[in-house]
């Protein structure tokens, strides 16, 4: 089933009347829907905030940061990862630096896997393989320690949104140059007007939650 949420609903209140006027700041109403009929979807939804024109004019930020201050919200979203990827013989999980560094550890560490940084340029210390890629606001690259997954392992990537799917379709370059075997990208939100699926083509992404606007 899928189920339309909207994000004005009482968790959001929460966020609304939050003391930290910054975590008040410009919160947009946005239409959301979930996969199927979890409630915890709906707390998730109500918890991420869009920030109109950041870090750009025209951009609608989808910021997780207030999914955070909802801890049964954000075990929620762990949780639901943690029972997708539990039994799927995943060696490694890949974090893409800096959102997919918050939720990519605590989903490895329940399921027994390594965690592997992907991080921008200059910042991984040992020798590293390099992918760059285009933004919906810029261009970037990532890095990835040599040696840090082996041939053969089956990978999860973990970031908090997929967009165009470049800054996806760049994990997944490094991970298979070295032999990795992408299983899956899970991300927390989708941005489907982006059309991020078409440029990952094959490689298979779950969401939790897709945004419309
Ligand atoms: O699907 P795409 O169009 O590639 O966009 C998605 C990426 O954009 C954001 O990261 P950003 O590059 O802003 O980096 P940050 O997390 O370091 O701020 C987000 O966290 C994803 O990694
Ligand atoms: N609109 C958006 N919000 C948050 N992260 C993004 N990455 C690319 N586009 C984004």
């Amino acid at each position: 089933m899928v189920g339309k949420v909207s994000s004005t609903g009482i968790e959001l209140e929460e966020v609304e009347n939050h003391k930290d006027p910054e975590i008040r700041r410009e919160i947009a109403a946005v239409d959301v829907v979930g996969e199927d009929d979890d409630p915890r979807l709906k707390s998730i939804s109500a918890a991420i905030r869009v920030v109109p024109h950041f870090p750009k004019p025209g951009i609608m930020f989808n910021d997780i940061t207030t999914l955070l201050l909802h801890p049964k919200a954000f075990k929620g979203a762990i949780d639901i990862l943690v029972d997708r990827y539990r039994h799927r013989d995943i060696s490694v999980v890949a974090g893409i630096e800096a959102r997919g560094f918050i939720f990519g550890p605590p989903i490895a560490l329940a399921i027994g896997a390594k965690f592997v940084p992907l991080r921008k340029p200059k910042k991984l210390p040992g020798e590293v393989i390099s992918e760059e890629y285009e933004l919906e606001y810029g261009h970037d690259c990532l890095q990835m320690h040599v040696g840090a997954v082996d041939v053969g392992e089956r990978v999860l990537v973990i970031d908090d949104v997929v967009a165009t799917g470049g800054t996806l379709c760049a994990a997944i370059k490094l991970l298979e140059r070295v032999g990795g075997d992408v299983v899956e990208c899970a991300c927390l939100i989708g941005l489907p007007k982006f059309k991020g699926r078409v440029k990952l083509k094959e490689k298979p992404v779950y969401v939790l939650i897709e945004c419309l606007t």
